[in-house]
């Protein structure tokens, strides 16, 4: 079966910034897909592009099978999105908003289901201006999935959420990938991306520096380990028998120990630095915003 998203070489330069600069993705079908990076990275633009709200430059898109340069009805219908917060149904309450929204679809899901899905049961009747960021974020997260959508974009979905809400919205978007959606989310939580996501991809200055299993990118299944202790730490391919030899020194139980693998943190942080002009040689694009002669 052909991909749920296909990129290939796709660009987009606004003015001087060349935002996007020969992008290449595939996004299985059922899976869920980070996309990492910087500020600044593109992100935000290419996500804008498979959504069929933005125009590209260059380059070969496919989403379900469409072009969304061209989009439909019927294709769009198939797409749920979770935007970074809108406002504009403030007056209204949640239950009012969501039964709304509701009709729009052939096959909603039920509006009550879903506010207790999403942790809003007991905001059923407030107004959407009396929430707080992160009951808003629900709201919107809500009205993402609620025409059941094959292929869901989500834009940095969490932020602004406090750790049980997190774990509760992380907990919504697995069952959302257990029915099978494909999800496709931005985020600048690697704690996230490593929870949530079968692949993620590290974008950086328009394009994919890396992508592959959370666990293992960047080779960090298989990095050095680093042994610690009270009295000391090494780095080591060998830590089993570092314990085992600490374990003899100290007759017993080792003060303090911890074996540590790089975190998806330390990995994406070598990753991005990699990409970030060297120190001393002339950046490609000015630091400071110019302004662009009309
Ligand atoms: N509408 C626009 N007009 C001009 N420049 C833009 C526009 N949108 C984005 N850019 C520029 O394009 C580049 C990529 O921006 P984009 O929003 O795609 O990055 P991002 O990776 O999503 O960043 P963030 O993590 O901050 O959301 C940036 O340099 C940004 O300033």
């Amino acid at each position: 079966m052909e991909h749920a998203i296909c990129v290939r070489g796709l660009t987009k330069r606004y003015g001087d910034v060349q935002a996007v600069a020969g992008l290449d993705l595939d996004v299985e079908h059922g899976e869920v897909f980070a996309v990492l990076g910087p500020n600044g990275a593109g992100k935000s633009t290419t996500v804008e592009i498979l959504e069929g709200y933005r125009r590209r430059d260059a380059g070969e898109v496919t989403v379900l099978g469409r072009d969304p340069a061209r989009p439909t009805r019927e294709w769009r219908s198939r797409i749920g999105i979770v935007l970074q917060s809108s406002d504009d149904r403030a007056e209204l309450t949640v239950r009012e908003t969501l039964r709304h929204f509701a009709t729009y679809y052939a096959n909603p899901r039920d509006p009550d289901e879903l506010m207790e899905q999403v942790g809003l049961a007991d905001s059923a009747g407030k107004r959407i201006r009396q929430l707080s960021g992160g009951q808003r974020r629900r709201v919107d997260v809500a009205l993402g999935v609620i025409g059941r959508p094959e292929l869901l974009f989500l834009d940095e979905p969490t932020t602004g959420f406090d750790p049980e809400a997190r774990r509760r919205f992380w907990e919504l978007i697995e069952g959302l990938a257990h029915d099978g959606t494909t999800i496709v989310l931005t985020t600048h939580y690697l704690e996230e991306a490593e929870t949530l996501a079968d692949r993620v991809a590290v974008v950086a200055r328009g394009r994919v520096v890396a992508q592959g299993d959370p666990a293992t990118l960047g080779g960090r299944a298989t990095a050095r380990a680093r042994v610690a202790w009270s009295d000391g730490e090494i780095e080591t391919d060998t830590p089993t028998e570092v314990v085992l030899e600490l374990s003899r020194r100290y007759d017993g139980e080792i003060p303090g120990l911890t074996v540590t693998r790089p975190t998806l943190e330390d990995v994406y942080l070598r990753l991005i630095e990699a990409e970030e002009p060297s120190a001393g040689s002339a950046p490609e694009t000015p630091a400071e915003p110019v302004e662009s002669t009309p």
